[in-house]
């Protein structure tokens, strides 16, 4: 392997009890998003940015397109077809929507901590885009400009003679690296270091020039430097989990200086989730309203710090609403009583089993032995002439509800999820754990979140920001993705960026067999290199029925397979090892699995076995 990732690997995990109330390992840790929400602040441009905005006197081919109005720039955004979140309105009333309103102190903003200027949500992106030139007022810029500031790193200014004229250049924050600790800055006694996300740095190179006029009309033009790549090689949520922007921050703010203790404004901001994603708010925490009252806090030490109005504090909730008058409990309607049901979690949470799963735990990889391989799991589910889908490339439910949070629990007991670059063309998968508890479904940071593997050795997957695997990436419910592939693969340089900007990577694997296909040893063996104790390999069809050969099994523990009661049919993709002769030369079982168990689960039948010869390593 010619590769290096980081991948952290796991700590102790609990044992599937045989009440049913079978618990998954228990990692702890920084979540993410507090992590990387400590983003350090100084100005830094590396030196290769600083020159590449003094090369940019020439004229270019953005600055030669005029520049559009903010209007323009939306409605171009609509024609495009991007627009997922708002429909267009009609054209006068869109320009009066544009203005900047002042804050109305109506009965909604008097209860709301939001102050969203209008079509907020599409002029983030529209400013984040900078597809083209865009010429806007300076009312507009100094609106909309804080709830998008997260994204720029500003690297110089350049003034005017006269003074009329400013140009600001700034680089996409991902460009900029980031350090542990501010080496080259004493901190002031008493001062503890901030907790920091390491970046490289050079994760993406878009840049733009942000040109002020100010005069008897004031203009703001923002556009694209040249040099700068023509997209970001992200997309915007990555960075809003980054970093929070300064529009939001500041409601914040303005809020805690009220008194009011940060977790009720951070209760407050969730009750209006639709308005704190559009203000960018996806990922804010309760540290981040703590972090941005804290001057506040420390300059006025004798305030008593209360919750909103209607709202107290219940122990293992937080700050909720009280109990009526009328004696109904608003509060109750805050809790997180059912998963899927509760404000506070994904909607596709899946509740935790509440049926025993003890039986699969002779079966589950024990992290406490020494062994030089990953424990191999095979888990899939097979119809009952061992079709595992309809046909190449088509997704199929064989799992009834129970097998699924079965499935789920599996997931969490492993580090890594594989499959091959087929299933992830057929079935866009999560490969996360939704199970209510794991990271990003009511846990902190990534716990019992595996890490999905693809192999892919020629670099078939076409993979970008909008894959099921780099959203559920970006939005804390689960890890990027690795993707396996050969010496020979090309890998577009922007792709590789990308890939490592949301946290994933790609591993390349010299060793194959006779075939000249991958070696699965040396798959499991980079797999351990990189710290995976554990990989449960879901499909498809030619993985599954490549690792059932002699040659593998081997390398492969156990295998768990929820049969379902159907027929798919011969057009079906199958799972089936090659044939195998006895001494005689007569056909022969290819493989009998032993200490096999058959459970059922629901309207499926779980079969356990065991693969490989108790006294290999
Ligand atoms: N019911 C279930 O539990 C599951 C069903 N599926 C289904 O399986 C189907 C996909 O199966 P397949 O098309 O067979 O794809 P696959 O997922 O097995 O991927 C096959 C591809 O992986 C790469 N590959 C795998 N092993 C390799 C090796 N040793 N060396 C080099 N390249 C290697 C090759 O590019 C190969 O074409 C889909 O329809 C999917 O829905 C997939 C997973 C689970
Ligand atoms: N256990 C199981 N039962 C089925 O009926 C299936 N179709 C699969 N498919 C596997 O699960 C992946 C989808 O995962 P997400 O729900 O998107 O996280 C799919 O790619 C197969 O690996 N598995």
């Amino acid at each position: 392997m010619d590769h290096v990732s980081r991948a952290s690997t796991s700590s102790p995990r609990a044992m599937a009890s045989a009440s049913g109330s079978a618990s998954p390992r228990n990692e702890n840790g920084l979540a993410r998003d507090e992590a990387e929400n400590a983003d350090n602040e100084f100005e830094y441009a590396p030196e290769h940015a600083r020159e590449d905005a003094m090369d940019e006197d020439p004229p270019q081919a953005e600055d030669a397109t005029p520049p559009m109005n903010l209007f323009g720039a939306l409605e171009k955004q609509a024609r495009q077809g991007d627009i997922h979140d708002s429909p267009l309105h009609t054209a006068s009333h869109e320009t009066s929507e544009t203005q900047p309103r002042t804050p109305d102190v109506d009965a909604e903003s008097a209860h709301s901590l939001f102050n969203n200027p209008p079509n907020l949500s599409r002029i983030r992106r529209v400013l984040f885009e900078c597809r083209d030139p865009i010429e806007i007022s300076l009312e507009e810029f100094e609106t909309y400009w804080p709830f998008i500031d997260n994204v720029w790193v500003k690297q110089r200014s350049n003034a005017s003679k006269e003074g009329h004229c400013t140009t600001d250049y700034y680089m996409c924050r991902l460009r900029r690296p980031t350090h542990r600790t501010s080496d080259s800055r004493p901190l002031p006694e008493g001062k503890r270091p901030r907790k920091k996300r390491v970046r490289e740095g050079g994760m993406c190179n878009f840049q733009i020039k942000v040109v002020r006029f100010e005069g008897a009309y004031s203009t703001v033009t923002i556009a694209r430097t040249p040099g700068s790549s023509s997209v970001h090689s992200h997309d915007l949520d990555y960075i809003d989990r980054v970093k929070r922007n300064s529009g939001l921050m500041e409601s914040a703010r303005k809020e805690s200086v009220k008194g009011y203790l940060p977790s009720s404004i951070f209760t407050k901001f969730q009750e209006d989730p639709e308005k704190l994603h559009e203000a960018g708010g996806r990922f804010l925490t309760v540290t981040d309203v703590r972090n941005v009252s804290a001057k506040w806090r420390i300059q006025n030490p004798e305030v008593k710090l209360v919750p909103h109005e209607g709202y107290e504090y219940q122990k293992g909730y937080g700050i909720v609403k009280s109990q009526n008058a009328d004696g109904t409990n608003d509060a109750a309607q805050q809790k997180p009583v059912q998963s899927g049901s509760s404000p506070l979690l994904p909607p596709d949470t899946l509740s935790f089993p509440q049926f025993p799963l003890d039986f699969l735990q002779p079966y589950l990889p024990n992290h406490s032995e020494r062994r030089e391989f990953p424990h191999v799991t095979l888990s899939y589910a097979s119809s009952m002439d061992s079709k595992i889908s309809l046909c190449p490339g088509m997704q199929t439910v064989l799992s009834g509800p129970e097998a699924k949070l079965m499935t789920h629990y599996l997931r969490s007991r492993h580090d890594a999820i594989l499959i091959g670059v087929g299933t992830v063309l057929a079935d866009n998968p999560g490969l996360n754990c939704r199970l209510e508890g794991a990271g990003g479904f009511g846990g902190l940071g990534r716990m019992w979140q595996p890490r999905p593997v693809v192999v892919d050795p020629m670099g078939r997957w076409p993979i970008h920001p909008e894959c099921r695997m780099l959203r559920t990436a970006v939005e804390g419910k689960g890890k990027a993705p690795w993707v396996v592939v050969s010496p020979g693969a090309q890998i577009n340089p922007q792709r590789l960026m990308m890939l490592k900007g949301y946290g994933g990577d790609f591993l390349r694997i010299v060793e194959y067999n006779q075939h000249w296909r991958l070696r699965w040893e040396g798959v499991l063996r980079a797999l351990a290199s990189e710290g995976i104790k554990s990989v449960m390999i879901e499909g498809g069809g030619t993985v599954l029925s490549e690792l059932l050969n002699p040659e593998y099994t081997n390398f492969i523990d156990s295998i768990i397979v929820t049969v379902a009661p159907t027929y798919l049919g011969r057009g079906g993709v199958g799972v089936s090892p090659d044939s195998k002769l006895d001494q005689e030369g007569k056909p022969n079982a290819a493989l009998n699995p032993r200490d096999v168990k058959w459970t059922p689960l629901g309207q499926n039948v779980i079969m356990c076995g065991k693969i490989r010869a108790q006294d290999t390593p």
